[in-house]
């Protein structure tokens, strides 16, 4: 590979010996990786018996494709194994509140969750209006329940969550050394200074971050490049900036090393944030270091939450009889409408009066004249909670189902609205008429699937 001249020349300086070895590594094979969804049962041996990631769980060692039924029903999230460890070592206790601040394209959120499992508030957010959209596609689609989906800047949310999360994740946007070797054009925008720019940039958002962490909670700082200035020196930055915060040691296993407290101050205790390496590890490269703050009074957050518009009496009993006979089990969160749609909200929130949203909660469907329209979310949140109404359907009516088909059974059940699974997996809501299954899967996400 043809790295970058100022790149090899620095990282000679900063590794000596160990250099040959580290440059050598951006020429051989990336490993995949992929992690499964706690919440899905019955999974195949295919996807459950690779290689366990030392460090992380759910992690897994191996590749899963994104026209698979196992990707595409939100049992696996593909994820290549170094980034496992910064959720891993965030690892959220059930009950906590969790604020992912730069969260697209949903790795690290969707890994958060994992711990989550429903309880307690995570809430995820991405500046950039674009990629909130692929965030939002893939919270969905790994059935993530308890999570507010925001569009803001730091600097518009820390006003609204002061003294807030138990733990605030920073996966910082930076230099992304460590994704040279997937993907090479990220070496086209590299140069020294642009290095300079990401420290800039992520010093405002730190600055913005720990206001949100409360008395006692932790901040999870993360960025996937080897540049000392985004890494031991960022932290170095924030001891000496933010007093109240220290760092705490991570365990580290499976090559995962110490950091390098001599590419900063030399402050001993920089060593207890961790590097990966990828002439080290199976992976591409990551920085993580946990901070914890000080214990102290917390600030209380303005007022609660009115995020949308409370259900008429016509609304509430369309959805409590499809609650009632299709899923067979009531759905936490409080109900609002935003227009037309029906979401369950968080119970756990402040007022969001002054935040963009993006998603409210989890968005369980639509109400159309006299009927609700179930939302493929609410499926594909459904593979911890059997529901009443499922129908089971072949591999074959599956993909003629995600190319958007309607399909016929071969005897005609129950008119109304079924759970369809495929080999156990949630897959969407299909409305059955006769013998014919009416296609809800998103006309956005259809696709066809070819045999391998
Ligand atoms: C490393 S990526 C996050 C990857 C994500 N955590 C995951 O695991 O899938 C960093 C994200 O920060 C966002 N970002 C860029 N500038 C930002 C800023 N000033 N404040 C907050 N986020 C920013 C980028 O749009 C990008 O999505």
């Amino acid at each position: 590979m043809n790295l970058p001249d100022d790149f090899i020349t620095k990282y000679r300086r900063l590794l000596g010996a160990e250099a040959d070895d580290f440059l050598a590594s951006f020429d051989t094979p990336s490993t995949a990786g992929y992690r499964v969804n706690p919440a899905h049962h019955d999974l195949p041996a295919t996807v459950t018996e690779t290689p366990a990631v030392p460090y992380a769980k759910f992690g897994h060692y191996g590749a899963v494709s994104g026209r698979s039924l196992m990707h595409q029903s939100g049992a696996v999230y593909s994820q290549e194994p170094s980034a496992m460890f910064v959720g891993a070592t965030a690892a959220p206790q059930a009950g906590e509140r969790v604020l992912d601040l730069c969260a697209a394209p949903g790795g690290k959120t969707t890994h958060l969750a994992s711990y989550l499992r429903g309880t307690g508030l995570l809430v995820t957010n991405e500046i950039n209006r674009k990629r909130v959209k692929v965030l939002a596609e893939n919270v969905e689609r790994f059935g993530v329940k308890s999570a507010v989906i925001l569009n803001d800047s730091p600097d518009r949310l820390s006003p609204v969550f002061p003294d807030y999360f138990d733990k605030v994740l920073v996966d910082a946007p930076c230099s992304g050394e460590g994704m040279f070797r997937k993907d090479p054009d990220a070496m086209s925008y590299w140069s020294l200074d642009y290095v300079e720019d990401c420290a800039t940039r992520q010093r405002e958002i730190l600055t913005e971050a720990v206001k949100m962490v409360k008395p006692g909670g932790q901040l999870i700082y993360s960025t996937c490049t080897f540049a000392p200035e985004e890494d031991e020196q960022m932290m170095a930055w924030v001891l000496k900036t933010f007093p109240d915060f220290h760092l705490v040691p991570i365990t580290k296993t499976g090559g995962v090393v110490d950091a390098r407290p001599e590419w900063a101050d030399g402050n001993p205790e920089l060593a207890k944030a961790a590097r990966l390496f990828p002439h080290l590890m199976q992976g591409e490269g990551h920085f993580v270091a946990k901070l914890e703050r000080d214990a102290g009074d917390a600030r209380t957050p303005r007022g609660q939450a009115k995020l949308g518009t409370e259900l008429t009496s016509d609304q509430r009993k369309l959805w409590q009889d499809f609650a009632q006979t299709v899923l067979g089990h009531a759905v936490a969160g409080q109900l609002i409408t935003v227009k037309d749609q029906l979401f369950a909200v968080p119970d756990d929130l402040p007022d969001l009066k002054k935040a963009h949203i993006f998603r409210p909660g989890l968005h369980l469907g639509t109400f159309k004249k006299n009927r609700f329209e179930p939302a493929y979310a609410l499926a594909l949140a459904s593979a911890d909670e059997p529901a009443t109404q499922t129908l089971a359907i072949t591999d074959e009516q599956w993909r003629a189902w995600v190319h958007g088909e309607t399909f016929t059974l071969a005897t005609a059940p129950t008119k109304g609205w079924y759970l369809l699974t495929c080999d156990q997996q949630p897959v969407g809501f299909g409305k059955v008429v006769g013998q014919t299954v009416k296609n809800f899967f998103p006309k956005g996400l259809r696709f066809t699937v070819y045999d391998d």
